[in-house]
């Protein structure tokens, strides 16, 4: 997991290469990567889809995930850090932590994951080991092990010594893969700097690990608190794996994949500190004891094999032909293939049992995210022993509930456009292809206009929207027209309003008859959803049915706001009254309500809101000043400017509305030397001066 090109790509490529599974080198570059395999990640040398690839090292078998570092994508990579056991950072060591570290950071910690630091890039002109190393304990507030040490930095940067060991690591300059490197003991003779400078940074590698773990401490203290020269390495390993799974710290190894060093010691850094399966000790296994629990963490469509299912298995065992249970789907499905996955080859096997990631075939129904049983009965059954275990905290959900995974909470999308088909013929295709994609991935919605008819897709940005219209055209064949790409506002109101409105229609011999009278106010907290209250005199006679009716009313009239029909939100509504005539169907009395609602909000003071975003641009020194001039007239907020190596980062908040297509204006005024990161930060109240503004263009438009 990094920043965007921070090099996870070209590091898969180089493990991949030395565990033996491929022949030859790819290069990001050149688009022959085996993971990056989607036709577009060639073509863009970015990771947009994280592949799963199982390999083994010296006797471990390794499944890896590459994600995605572009913030587009961020669902894609919490998605996937969700199923893993361990984390590799990669940072630009020239670079640091970057915006997207930051955030890829705070969801690895979010689910708990176990990680090691990779600074790669050491051969990179500017690249510092020790300013890497700095920001990652400012900005990331981790403890960094410093395992390993550079030998040179930049141009000069030849190896790594390993601090635990005391010996250096030398890759053989003439050799093209990197596969040929020397291990040689630190001798007081021949590197005696070098040797000073390692005892030291390993003397205090071992204090500082014995400050974070009882039982090293107890051994430093006891047997070698003369001379820590003398405790076995396996014995520092053994505790910086312990110190590693409780997350009290982040070994850091350092490299430069793109020139084949460092690379082989972070595969047996992986293996030596990163948690096994069975020391994850998830909480939920005990609920399965040892029945099939997986997750479905990601769903590609295969022309030929149908939807394809990637499931991480937790517990138990999985098979071809083996029926499952889909708790979130509530649907008895059947397993015809299980393959291991390797990029966009598979290899057919015969069962897989826990701790792996399986690629099955055959699931029709399953959606990413879902979690998989072996049966409704064995589902109960955990469900009970969950219950006995007296979950304080699942005691409110419903039954199912109780047993999902922990969820992924998918963002709500910021953009918007329309899309259509090349001729009317051809809108079920569409459909279908959209249903697919979104099957895929969920931070894909796709919404239907009420007004025009028109289908429109809602992302997560530029680049998504982008990316989704490509795939429809090379996986689907089909040439769609995309209208121009629109912020996703919200609306609000100011104040409290009351309405009342009556329906009454008769349709053949039934009178449907309903009055209501309701108040909308603004709430204080932020809510998607509208707070619905009853008047106790309302709340006293209504049916469930009634009430679901009302509900749905009240919730569909707020997806349409009155001032550009974007969704409502922080409203609560009162219902004061409500008389419904006997035999009146509940489609009527959501109608009713739905427009009596929609007559309060036209009433009251209205207030548009604007997705706000982080934004961070890195930039020379010499670019500094048009990059604040033009940021200025773009309503931006400059929080702070700092200084990173010979780069100047600007981080401050802009309207959405302000920065679309910021990659072009950003390389023209910068040369193409700048780059930046866009994050949602939250929904803010338009200005009336730029709210009106807005409304007169939107209404110029329609
Ligand atoms: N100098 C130098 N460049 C590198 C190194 N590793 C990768 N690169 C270059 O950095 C760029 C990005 O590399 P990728 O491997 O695609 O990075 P990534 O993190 O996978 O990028 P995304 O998947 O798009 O987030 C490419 O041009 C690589 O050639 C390295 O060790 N040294």
């Amino acid at each position: 997991m990094a920043h965007i090109d921070a090099g996870k790509t070209t590091t898969t490529e180089r493990i991949l290469y030395y565990s033996g599974y491929t022949r030859s080198l790819g290069d990001v570059d050149d688009g022959d990567t085996v993971t990056d395999f989607m036709a577009q990640e060639r073509e863009r040398g970015i990771t947009i889809q994280s592949a799963a690839v199982t390999f083994d090292w010296k006797g471990y078998r390794i499944n890896l995930i590459d994600t995605p570092g572009h913030v587009d994508f961020t669902l894609e990579v919490e998605r996937c850090l969700r199923v893993l056991d361990g984390a590799v950072a990669v940072f630009d060591a020239s670079a640091g932590v970057e915006a997207q570290t930051l955030t890829v950071w705070r969801q690895a910690d979010k689910h708990k994951i176990p990680r090691i630091c990779f600074l790669n890039k050491m051969d990179k002109t500017g690249a510092s080991f020790n300013y890497a190393v700095e920001s990652i304990r400012e900005k990331l507030k981790a403890k960094p092990l410093l395992l390993q040490l550079p030998i040179g930095e930049g141009k000069t940067f030849k190896g790594v010594v390993d601090v635990v060991s005391k010996e250096k690591l030398l890759w053989n300059p003439n050799s093209d893969d990197g596969k040929d490197f020397e291990r040689k003991p630190l001798l007081e003779m021949s590197d005696p700097e070098l040797l000073k400078e390692i005892t030291e940074a390993r003397n205090a590698l071992i204090e500082q690990v014995a400050d974070l773990d009882d039982e090293f401490a107890d051994l430093v203290l006891g047997e070698f608190s003369e001379n820590f020269d003398l405790l076995p390495a396996e014995k520092l390993q053994t505790a910086v794996h312990r110190v590693t799974l409780a997350q009290t710290a982040v070994p850091v190894l350092c490299g430069s994949a793109l020139k084949n060093k460092g690379v082989q010691p972070l595969l047996d850094a992986i293996t030596m500190y990163l948690p096994s399966p069975e020391e994850r000790n998830l909480e939920f296994l005990q609920w399965y004891k040892g029945d099939l629990c997986a997750l479905a963490f990601k769903v590609l469509h295969d022309k030929q094999r149908g939807p394809l299912v990637f499931l991480r298995i937790y517990s138990g065992m999985i098979k071809p032909q083996l029926a499952i249970h889909n708790i979130n789907g509530n649907c008895t499905e059947r397993i015809s293939r299980l393959l291991l996955p390797f990029a966009d080859q598979h290899v057919e096997i015969p069962s897989l049992t826990a701790g792996n990631i399986a690629l099955t075939v055959g699931l029709k129904h399953t959606t990413t995210g879902d979690t998989i049983v072996s049966s409704k009965s064995s589902a109960l059954a955990a469900c009970r022993r969950a219950e006995r275990e007296g979950e304080k905290k699942h005691r409110q959900n419903n039954e199912a509930e109780r047993l999902l995974l922990a969820g992924v909470e998918i963002p709500e999308p910021v953009f918007f456009c329309t899309i259509e088909p090349p001729s009317v013929a051809k809108q079920p295709d569409l459909d279908h292809a959209l249903k697919c994609l979104q099957r895929e991935d969920p931070s894909l919605k796709v919404k239907l206009d009420p007004d025009s008819g028109q289908t429109i897709l809602c992302g997560m940005g530029e680049l998504h929207i982008e990316i989704i219209h490509d795939r429809i055209k090379r996986e689907y064949g089909l040439e769609t027209y995309l209208g121009p790409l629109q912020v996703a506002y919200r609306e609000t109101i100011l104040n409290s309003v009351r309405a009342t409105d009556t329906l009454d229609r008769t349709l053949g011999d039934r009178r449907h008859l309903v009055t209501v009278e309701l108040e909308a106010k603004s709430l204080e907290t932020s809510s998607l959803l509208p707070v619905i209250e009853y008047a106790a005199s309302v709340a006293a006679d209504l049916s469930q049915a009634s009430r679901e009716a009302v509900e749905n009313g009240l919730h569909s009239a707020c997806l349409q706001g009155p001032l550009l029909g974007s969704p409502i939100q922080d409203v609560a509504i009162t219902l004061h009254s409500l008389v419904i005539h006997p035999g009146t169907s509940t489609t009527m009395i959501s109608a009713c309500v739905s427009r009596c609602l929609q007559k309060a909000l036209k009433k009251a003071d209205k207030q548009i809101l604007e997705p706000l975003m982080n934004l961070e641009v890195t930039v020379t020194r010499d670019y500094l000043s048009p990059v604040l001039a033009d940021l200025a007239q773009r309503r931006g907020n400059i929080q702070e400017i700092q200084t990173r190596q010979d780069n100047r980062v600007v981080i401050g908040f802009v309207p959405l509305a302000e920065i679309m297509g910021y990659s072009t204006v950003l390389r023209t005024l910068t040369s193409g030397s700048a780059t930046f990161a866009l994050e949602l930060s939250n929904y803010q109240a338009m200005n009336p001066q730029d709210q009106s503004t807005l409304l007169s263009q939107r209404s110029g438009l329609s």
